[in-house]
């Protein structure tokens, strides 16, 4: 199993170095366009191998795409993060072209590989990664809901002082401050509803703090978060290279599902070694689908700056 990540910087290593450490892939190149720095990052990791107990080979290369030849997954991580009081939509202009043109070339060695976009703003990033290449809908994967999920069951937890492994919840829709749906009523510790602890006040606390996640680490960072966007991403990884049928709120393109169509947004998929085996359809209320609907409307009008 070959996986390549582009871009290794903060999340492309830290991305690199948890599928290295869980282990189930014979190899991960690592690419960047800065001179050096994704084979000084590989080294460093494989130096860690003895240390961590794995057999993972983490090569680097500074733009070769000819050393990413044959990759299974590849991971796309190239473009700039956001600064503190920024928007992930603001990063549209330089990513935009940046995520075409490495899907392109990844697509060149690979052309079997299935996509997972991290680059924000990136349910639009996916979307364009749709539109520009034509790779069918099951291959291209946006990784945004599995991260908002983690971040919400930190909350949760928080909130009800309870173990993490106690919690269950899933955020969809848009991997942005206003558009990612927690879905609260769906939440359960130990399959007990949250709201069984927790009062309609403290649950929307919850939510809110979800949602700008993103936002609060990059203020206290200076830069975006890595460790749970790399934890997020080999998880997403793992799903697709060890056929685990895997459930996961990721960015689809829906052709109908939850009445939205020509847009890739959040929603909970079954990961495979196909990629996404299917999408799964819940049964939202009223309120959820009006939020699932505001969220998509943000998503097209980002969609709708793509020169495409
Ligand atoms: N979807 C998510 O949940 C999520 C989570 C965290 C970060 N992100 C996004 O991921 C991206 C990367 O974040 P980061 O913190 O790792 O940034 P970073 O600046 O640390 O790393 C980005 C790397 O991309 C490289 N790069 C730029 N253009 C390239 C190209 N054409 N080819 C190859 N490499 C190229 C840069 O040299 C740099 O090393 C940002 O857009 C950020 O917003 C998304
Ligand atoms: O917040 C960001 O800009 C990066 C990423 O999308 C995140 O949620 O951590």
């Amino acid at each position: 199993m070959k996986v390549t990540v582009v871009g290794a910087g903060a999340v492309g290593a830290s991305c690199a170095e948890y599928i290295a450490i869980k282990d189930f892939a014979s190899e991960v190149v690592l690419l960047d366009i800065k001179e050096g720095v994704a084979e000084g990052k590989a080294m460093d990791l494989m130096q860690t191998a003895s240390l961590n107990g794995f057999d993972t080979r983490i090569t680097g290369t500074t733009n070769d795409y000819s050393k990413t030849a044959g990759s299974d997954i590849a991971v796309i991580t190239s473009g700039i993060p956001r600064k503190p009081g920024m928007t992930r939509d603001e990063l549209i202009g330089i990513n935009a072209g940046i995520v075409k043109s490495v899907a392109s070339s990844l697509l060149e060695h690979s052309p079997d590989t299935i996509l997972i976009v991290v680059s924000n703003p990136m349910d639009t990033m996916t979307y364009l990664v749709h539109k520009t290449t034509d790779l069918p809908k099951n291959r291209i994967i946006g990784m945004g809901g599995a991260l908002d999920s983690a971040r919400f069951k930190y909350r949760l937890a928080e909130a009800m002082e309870a173990p993490i492994s106690d919690i269950d919840g899933m955020v969809i829709g848009g991997h942005s401050d206003k558009g990612m749906v927690p879905l609260t009523r769906h939440a359960t510790r130990n399959s007990v509803k949250v709201s069984e602890f927790l009062t309609p006040e403290r649950l929307e606390q919850v939510a809110a703090d979800t949602k700008v996640g993103g936002a609060t680490l990059t203020k206290l960072l200076g830069t975006s978060a890595w460790y749970a966007p790399g934890a997020a991403v080999s998880g997403l990884v793992q799903a697709i290279a060890c056929d685990q049928n895997k459930m996961f709120p990721c960015s689809a393109l829906l052709e109908g599902e939850y009445g939205l169509n020509d847009i890739s947004i959040g929603v909970p998929v079954i990961l495979g070694k196909n990629g996404i085996e299917r999408i799964v359809e819940i049964e939202l209320d009223e309120a959820e689908m009006a939020k699932m609907k505001e969220s998509a409307e943000g998503v097209s009008a980002t969609n709708g700056l793509l020169q495409v």
